[in-house]
This record gives structure tokens, sequence and C-alpha cells, in this order.
């Protein structure tokens, strides 16, 4: 049985996804959420677990130093690169939408200031709307740019809805359901084959029992 490296960021998506991982029988000893470690081995040496930035886990797959990777889909979308998506892991549900002041009307003849962590995306979906816009690439706390003047809207993560809300601010206009993918190198999917299929078909059974 050949190691699998599998890239995901900590935080969100790596506490619901060792769950899952777990689920399939594999067991990180050292593992807890709190821990500062960055790799993590199984008990059985069959899954190699490393820890890097939500946003640089397509690199790790694309270069091949991870075979497998866990991200969610604004990620991907926001830096497309070369590996197969293979499955969705159904955690990390939120969607990517347009957020602004109550009664902030988006009309074809607007010309818009769109603070966002996914300039891509924004620029993408706004494009296609016929919309201008002048884009405002930010790294977090998007949701202090409209109160502040700094931008007409945001485009940003909404899962619960509190941080909008909190911060006076309401959704416009969803742009699409983002949820954590798995990912695969495409040279890894040709030399491990056998375990990738192995791991993605005990991911699945693992999904179907949390279902
Ligand atoms: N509030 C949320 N609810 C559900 N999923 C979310 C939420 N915010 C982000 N996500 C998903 O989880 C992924 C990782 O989010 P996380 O907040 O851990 O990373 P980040 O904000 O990009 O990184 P960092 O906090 O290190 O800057 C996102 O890419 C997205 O797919
Ligand atoms: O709808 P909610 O449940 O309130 O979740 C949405 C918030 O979660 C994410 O922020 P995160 O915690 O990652 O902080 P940051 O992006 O500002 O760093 C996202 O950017 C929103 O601000």
């Amino acid at each position: 049985m050949k190691l699998l490296t599998i890239a995901m960021a900590k935080g969100r998506v790596a506490d619901e996804a060792i769950q899952l991982i777990e689920r399939t029988g594999l067991y990180f000893p050292d593992y807890h959420n709190e821990s500062r470690k960055l790799l993590f081995t199984d008990d059985r040496k069959h899954i190699k677990l490393i820890f890097v930035k939500a946003v640089d886990v397509p690199t790790y797959v694309e270069k091949g130093a991870a075979d497998i990777g866990l991200v969610g889909k604004d990620v991907l979308m926001e830096d497309p690169k070369e590996v197969y998506e293979l499955m969705d892991l159904g955690i990390g549900k939120c969607k990517l939408s347009v957020a602004g002041f109550v009664g902030a009307e988006i009309t074809e003849s607007s010309y818009l200031s769109v603070a966002s962590k996914y300039p891509n995306v924004a620029k993408a979906y706004f494009e296609e709307m016929n919309i201008r816009t002048d884009i405002i690439k930010l790294n977090g706390s998007v949701e202090l740019a409209p109160l502040i003047g700094m931008a007409d809207v945001i485009v940003d993560i909404v899962e619960t809805g509190t941080t909008l809300k909190e911060n006076g601010l309401t959704v416009l206009a969803d742009i699409v359901d983002i949820s954590v993918k798995l990912i695969v190198n495409k040279a890894s999917y040709a030399i491990k084959t056998d375990e990738i299929q192995q791991f993605m078909k005990h991911l699945y059974a693992g999904l179907e029992v949390r279902i």
C-alpha cells in the first residue's frame, strides 16, 4: 500500500474532515484541534496529513507535494489549478454572495466598488451581469468595507448570516453554493489509482453513514 499525502487547512475544514477520515478506520493518535503540529501520520502509516493555508492547498496538489487536497470550492473558483476534482465532501457548506446595505440597488447602469477576498469570482460575476466594477482585494474582515465607505458592496462567504447581520448588512444576491471538494494530483491518480479509489470509497461509505 502506497502512502497518500493529504493537504488541508487547519481550522473549520480540518475539524470536520478529520472526523470523516477517521470514520474510514484510520486513526491519527497525535491529532487534536489545538495542536501546533503541521504533519500527522495515521497509526498504520497509510496517510500523511499536512496542514497548509487554505489558498495554498490546490498549489500543493498541482505540484504533487500532496496527492490529495481537501479545499473549499471558493478557493478552486478563485484560482483554478490543473487538478482533478473528484468528490464533494458535503462539509464546510456556505454560499458566496453579494452583500451590502439593505435596499442597495444593483443595476446595469451601476458602477460598483466591490471589496472581496475573491476578486476573480467577483469580477466574473459582475461582468456576466454587465455591471462595471472597481474590485478591491482584501484578505479578511471584508464586511467592514461598506461600513467605512470603502466599497458599495462585498462578495464574501455567508454561512449563518451572523457576520452580515451584526454589521448591518444583508445578502443582495447569491452567487454559488460552496462546500469542501476532494482534489487529486493528475500524476498521483495514475500512479496510486488503487489507493486513491479505495480511500474515496471509504469516504463515501462514511458519508452515507453520516447522512
Ligand atoms: N463561515 C463559514 N462557514 C462555513 N465554511 C466556511 C466559512 N468561512 C469559510 N468557509 C470555508 O472554509 C474554508 C476555509 O476557511 P478558513 O476560514 O479556515 O480559511 P481562511 O479564512 O481562508 O484562512 P485564514 O483564516 O487562515 O486566513 C473556506 O475556503 C470556505 O470554503
Ligand atoms: O455567515 P457567518 O456564519 O457569519 O460566516 C461568514 C463569515 O465567515 C468567514 O469569515 P472568517 O471567520 O473566515 O473570517 P475572515 O474571512 O474575516 O478572516 C466569512 O469571510 C464571513 O466573514
